[in-house]
């Protein structure tokens, strides 16, 4: 393979510090191989190269690669994660006294055991309920998260509590992660977060300590280097000392680990802060994907303020990639029934999700629709949620009061979603309730030991299975609201969730499921098969979210939910601002770039309206230039960008023209429709995804109106005038 020059001057680096700033699918791998044998064959001695990759995939990954392109027998360098070179310093940083003996916690429950500890010691005043609630295994969860997190910052409890957006009934975090750590060193025991932080505080306070590791290394290579956080910059730091040359490869513009404590300034800025000065290097083409979804993605990330100054190109040799946005579960069926009728296999196929939620409904589709289909996360599978197991309980009851009867039914029903009571108890109340058909007496040993208000759920819990065999006529989607509304359900899941962005997700489940009610109406064979169903279907489409996706690719890729609120995330409740709303610029880049040759974008007919970054993505212009450089066209192309299309071709060496399109407006969604514009019933307009339709009626305040529209193709829609990607047309007919 012929390396391009932007590869060489990487490869050839000469002295000092470097910066490599590769757009997704650069061939680095390829790349880092050719430096670090140009580096041996320069006489560097491979001992004195450390290769630092992000996980152990990419480790074995490069490790392969390396070996396979040097000479037999050839020393090379280590190919090493953090967590190795961390592990390794708490082993050589014990040895020489300076760290006491600690045996790391390998698995979740030994750590879940402690996290545990911590708690009841924290909460111990505290009432039964409060302490049941964080002994949630969630709640648990997140409080180890909490640790980590602490630990990769490299900062106290308080701080990054008080810096970061945790739910309510969290307050106990900061006490019970200092208790953690004493238990931890009461037990000899560190977790994976300490791999890290143990050893750097001890060489960051002890020179004499530094002094034993630093010196013995010329060149150090990490990759992915924009997921880099606070630990492991520093850490990396001192291992350089001032001796080392770095060379730091990534793509800030796929930063998506801010909530692990990484972010995009650590590739644009703070490494020449913490390193000094570097040369710069662009890995600008990319060997993934055809023009259109190199403009597409050039597009898409152009509205950060924070990213690299750099366009992607595509190879000429690349597969030709084509771009479709649509509607709906259904059209993201017939794609993968096409896909297949082209003799193309599902296994290239990827849905792509936001987060999991919304995988819900693309499931439950291809379940429907008969199409195989492999989770990345097997316990995501719809029929294994422990929400949606409860709603179609709820549902079952209602066409089967004999499961009134029935003590696992009861339990299922009593615990989800949370009632905020132990499981013991709860087990011991169902048994009850399925042998008695009543409510146990005030005196019963069965509510001693509950709080009136846990007390008064449950019993609201219990009259509402009573009533639901009475509403079994009720379609399944009323019913579910009903029960919905009955049980508070929405704000018992947001105080369940630790973090507010998780109790959202899991009201949005709600919302989800109601749509899908009659899904989980099945009969209950049918429903048991179902929770059944073998997932790792090896033949199926593969559904995974975006995080995900980091650093694979697909030939066919569909990205599903593209609908304000869900992608970007937010909400009324959790706002975005600018900072976050490039993090989620940056994940849709990262999605689309996943693409080989064909990316399909879905967003649904919901209520919330077309995500903005379809506009912002431009692809049709995407498709329409890519075209123009296959045919060779001569006449000019209309798009939205002249500057940034223009750029790209001449990039290629193309000379084809470009010219502003009439609506250079759908680019900026927000700000689309002219804040004078007034909109008439009879207007002809045109929406950028939904195409031309007629206004039939306007509605509400007059400055920020709701029109109606039927549009030729994607029917009646109720719209936010204002918010919407639309343009009033001069004259002319929808058709
Ligand atoms: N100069 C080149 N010419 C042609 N193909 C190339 C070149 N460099 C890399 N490639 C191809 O690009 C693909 C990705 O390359 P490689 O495996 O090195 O990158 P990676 O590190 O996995 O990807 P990424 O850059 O997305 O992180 C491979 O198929 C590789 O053969």
């Amino acid at each position: 393979m012929k390396l391009t020059d932007e590869q060489w001057a990487v490869v050839r680096h000469d002295r000092g510090h470097a910066r490599v700033a590769a757009v997704a699918g650069a061939g680095k791998t390829t790349t880092l191989v050719a430096r670090v044998l140009h580096l041996l064959a320069q006489g560097v001695p491979a001992r004195r190269i450390l290769v630092l990759m992000f996980n152990r995939a990419a480790r074995e990954d490069f490790t392969a690669k390396l070996a396979a392109m040097a000479s037999p027998g050839q020393s090379l360098p280590e190919v090493r994660t953090f967590h190795s070179i961390g592990h390794r310093l708490n082993q050589s940083l014990t040895r020489w006294g300076w760290l006491s003996p600690r045996e790391l916690l390998t698995a979740d429950w030994q750590r879940e055991r402690l996290l545990r500890q911590a708690v009841q010691h924290c909460l111990g005043g505290s009432d039964e309920a409060t302490r049941d609630a964080a002994l949630d295994t969630e709640r648990l969860e997140a409080l180890g998260n909490f640790c980590d997190l602490v630990k990769a910052e490299m900062t106290s409890a308080t701080e990054f509590y008080e810096r970061m957006d945790f739910g309510p009934d969290t307050r106990h975090f900061i006490d019970a992660y200092e208790h953690f750590e004493a238990l931890l060193e009461q037990h000899g025991r560190m977790t994976y977060a300490d791999l890290l932080f143990r050893p750097l505080r001890c060489l960051e306070s002890s020179e004499e300590a530094r002094a034993r590791v630093q010196g013995f290394l010329d060149h150090v290579i990490i990759d992915e280097y924009q997921d880099i956080n606070e630990a492991q910059q520093r850490l990396l730091a001192v291992l350089a000392g001032t001796h080392a040359d770095v060379m730091a490869v990534g793509d800030a513009n796929q930063c998506i680990y801010e909530w692990r404590g990484a972010r995009p300034d650590y590739m644009l800025e703070r490494f020449e802060a913490t390193f000094g000065q570097a040369t710069d290097y662009p890995l600008s083409t990319t060997f993934r994907h055809g023009h259109a979804l190199a403009l597409t993605a050039n597009h898409a990330i152009r509205g950060n303020r924070r990213r690299p100054d750099q366009l992607c190109v595509a190879a000429p040799q690349n597969p030709v990639t084509t771009i479709d946005a649509g509607q709906g579960a259904g059209r993201l069926v017939e794609e993968l029934q096409a896909w297949q009728q082209r003799g193309r296999p599902l296994q290239q196929a990827c849905v792509l999700v936001r987060n999991w939620t919304l995988s819900v409904a693309v499931q439950l589709q291809l379940l429907r629709a008969g199409i195989p289909f492999r989770l990345a996360r097997e316990e995501r599978y719809v029929f294994r949620l422990p929400l949606v197991q409860a709603l179609a309980g709820y549902l079952r009851l209602s066409r089967d009061a004999r499961l009134l009867h029935d003590p696992a039914h009861l339990l299922l029903l009593l615990s989800q979603p949370t009632s905020f009571v132990a499981r013991e108890r709860l087990q011991a109340l169902a048994l009850h309730l399925a042998q008695t058909q009543s409510w146990p007496g005030r005196q019963d040993a069965l509510l001693d030991s509950l709080k009136p208000a846990q007390r008064r759920t449950l019993k609201r819990r219990w009259e509402l299975l009573c009533e639901l065999p009475r509403l079994g006529r009720l379609a399944p989607a009323r019913l579910l609201e009903i029960v919905v509304e009955r049980l508070d359900a929405e704000k018992v899941l947001k105080r369940a969730a630790a973090r507010r962005e998780k109790g959202e997700e899991d009201v949005r489940l709600l919302d989800v499921l109601i749509e899908q009610a009659d899904d989980l109406a099945l009969a209950p064979e049918e429903l048991a098969k179902r929770q059944r169903q073998p997932m790792q279907q090896g033949d199926g489409a593969l559904i995974t979210t975006v995080h995900g996706a980091k650093g694979l690719e697909w030939p066919l890729v569909a990205l599903w939910g593209m609908n304000e609120e869900d992608f970007p995330y937010y909400s009324k409740d959790n706002p975005l601002d600018e900072e976050r709303l490039e993090e989620e610029r940056r994940l849709f880049y990262v999605a689309i770039t996943r693409a080989q040759d064909r990316l399909l974008i879905l967003h649904d007919s919901g209520e919330h309206r077309p995500s903005r970054f379809l506009a912002e993505s431009a692809w049709q212009d995407g498709n329409r230039v890519a075209r123009a450089l296959v045919e060779q066209q001569a006449g000019p192309v209309e798009v939205n960008v002249p500057s940034l299309v223009g750029r790209y071709l001449s990039a290629v060496g193309s000379e084809i023209a470009v010219e502003a399109a009439s609506r250079q407006e759908a680019l900026q969604p927000a700000a689309v429709a002219e804040p004078t514009a007034t909109y008439r019933p009879g207007q002809h307009v045109h929406h950028d995804v939904f195409g031309n339709g007629e206004i039939l009626v306007v509605e509400g305040d007059p400055d920020n109106p709701v029109i109606d529209v039927r549009f030729v193709h994607a029917g009646r829609r109720r719209l936010i005038a204002r918010r919407s990607p639309i343009e009033v047309l001069q004259g002319g007919s929808p058709a």
